[in-house]
Parts: structure tokens; sequence; C-alpha cells
């Protein structure tokens, strides 16, 4: 896969013990674009979603990110274990080490990656602005001493901070909210400020998981149109699990269908949804089953 794509995932793998949630999955995300992801529940997406952003550590392939006018290979960045020939190749051994020591989650986010989960993950206790405002911290000034003095670069940090948290509760339509706990929001309004806070990190990559999970039809089609409007109007690329089809096909360019942990079918919205083996994943059938 090349440049086009900032995303690209190749013969990824991932073991529970017996369990093989993910086998041999290649994908790519293209620049710019909704892809969808979907399958039957256990397929293997939020583990997909998990190895993508470092909560789990893949057992074998590769995850590339060409993001920021580069390219991260997130398996390295994460700390991968040693090998044998690391100790006859310095270089190589001082790099693996460097990640061991300073590598993490965090590296994945820097690179350009954020992401929201399936069970609404906020700071509860916190505002709304607060939220936002801590999704921003790898790009404060966060010096002691400017701190400590009030600098004007440092005032100048936290009012383009706030201005950038401000600018995305307007565009999920939560500006009214900012001084609210995050905890008192209703549903719908939560699931927006999650939207919100993974922007604040300035990501090129937004991986939704279930974003539309218990909205109304009115919700879901709010959520759809400030996905669209991420997409349009900020270059964003957007990796999406979702289960609403009629939201999946509405807004997606591309769509990929996971099966027991392996891609079964990629392309189109509307040749996925006339593929007879998506249609047989979906329905539980054996298609090779005489009817
Ligand atoms: N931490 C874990 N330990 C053991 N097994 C796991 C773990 N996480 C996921 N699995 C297993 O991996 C498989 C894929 O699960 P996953 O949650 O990725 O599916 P999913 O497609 O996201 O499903 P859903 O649509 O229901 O959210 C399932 O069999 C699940 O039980």
């Amino acid at each position: 896969m090349t440049g086009e794509h900032v995303l690209s995932v190749a013969h990824l793998s991932m073991q529970f013990g017996g369990i093989r949630a993910l086998h041999d999955v290649s994908l790519g995300v293209q620049r710019g674009s909704i892809t969808a992801l979907i399958g039957p529940n256990g397929a293997g997406k939020t583990t997909l979603f998990n190895c993508l952003t470092g909560f789990y550590r893949a057992s074998g392939g590769s995850i590339r990110l060409y993001t920021r006018g580069m390219a991260t290979d997130v398996l390295q960045v994460l700390g991968e274990p040693f090998q044998l020939g690391d100790f006859v190749r310095p270089r190589q051994f001082a790099s693996r080490l460097w990640y061991k020591l300073f590598g993490g989650t965090h590296r994945v986010n820097r690179a350009g990656l954020a992401r929201t989960f399936q069970n609404i993950r906020l700071f509860r206790e916190m505002s709304v602005l607060e939220n936002l405002l801590v999704a921003q911290h790898l790009w404060l000034n966060r010096s002691l001493l400017a701190g400590v003095l009030n600098t004007p670069g440092f005032r100048r940090a936290e009012e383009q901070a706030l201005a950038h948290a401000f600018y995305w509760l307007e565009l999920v339509d939560l500006v009214d909210c900012a001084n609210r706990l995050a905890g008192e929001l209703s549903y719908g309004q939560q699931r927006r400020l999650e939207i919100a806070r993974a922007m604040c990190t300035r990501p090129q990559l937004l991986c939704l998981d279930e974003p539309a999970a218990g909205l109304n039809p009115a919700e879901t089609a709010a959520l759809g149109a400030i996905i669209r409007t991420l997409r349009d109007t900020h270059q964003l690329s957007v990796l999406l699990i979702e289960h609403d089809m009629g939201m999946v096909m509405g807004i997606s360019d591309h769509i990929v269908v996971l099966d027991h942990g392996e891609v079964i079918a990629a392309g189109a919205p509307a040749a996925i949804r006339s593929d007879p083996k998506v249609i047989a994943a979906y329905l539980g059938a054996d298609e090779e089953e005489p009817a």
C-alpha cells in the first residue's frame, strides 16, 4: 500500500491464548476518506482498534501510519521485544531499547491517530471544557517555570488551547455545555464530546468505535453530518466501527468486513450490500450448506 493511504495494516494477527481474534488481516484507509469496519459480534473489530492504538500488542504483522509527513511503524513505537540479532546490530538494539523505555500509546497519538471508545470514557468529574484542555497537553507549553512566572508565551499557549477547545465545541454543538460536568451530559452529548476531545489531540486519522450506539435516529443523523464535516472540511481520515447499517451505507467511501477475525470482503457500499459472503456472515448461515 502506498502514500495515498493514511493507514496500512498488513497480515495482522492477534491471539488471546487459544482464541484467534485476528488472522492475516490486511486493509488500508485512504487519505481523506471515511472507511467503515463492520462485521457480526465477536468478529474482531474492537480488537483491531485496540491493536492500532496500542491497547493490545499484536501477535504479528505490521501497522503503518502515514501522517504528519512521515511514516510511523506502530508496533515499533509501542516497544517491540528484543531479538537475538539485536545484540550484533548496535543501532537496532539502541532503537529497540529507546522505544522500550520511552515508547507507548502516547506516541501513536502523537503520530496523528486518535480514537473514541465503545463504552464512553470521559473524565466524568471534570467540566466539558476541562476534558478538552486535558486532551491538548501534548501541544501546550508544559514548562513549570513558564507556568510559575506566567510568561507571555505560556499565556498565549493557554489562550490558543481555549480557542481550539471552543472551536470543536461549536462544531459538535456543545458550546452551551462548556462549564457543565461531562458526567451530567446526555448520552448523545457525551458521544459528541468524545469526538471533540479526540479532535483536540489534532489527529489526522480518527478511529470511532460504535459512535452511534445508543443514539436515537435524529442524533445519529446529526452525528453522520459531523463525521462528514470532519472529512470534507478538515481533511480528516476516519475509520469507523458501526452496527447502524443505515449510517454506514450513508457516509462510508469504503467498507471492510471482518468475520471470525478475517477480512471477508472490502469495497464500496453498493458492492458490500449485495456481497453473498457478507449477507451469509450477518445471517449466520454457511454458504456451503445446502438450503
Ligand atoms: N482481552 C481479551 N481477552 C480474551 N479474548 C478477547 C479479548 N478481547 C477480545 N477477545 C475475543 O476476541 C474476539 C473478538 O472480539 P472483539 O471485541 O474484537 O469483537 P467485535 O467485532 O468488536 O465485537 P462487537 O461487535 O460485539 O463489539 C472475541 O472472541 C472476544 O471474546
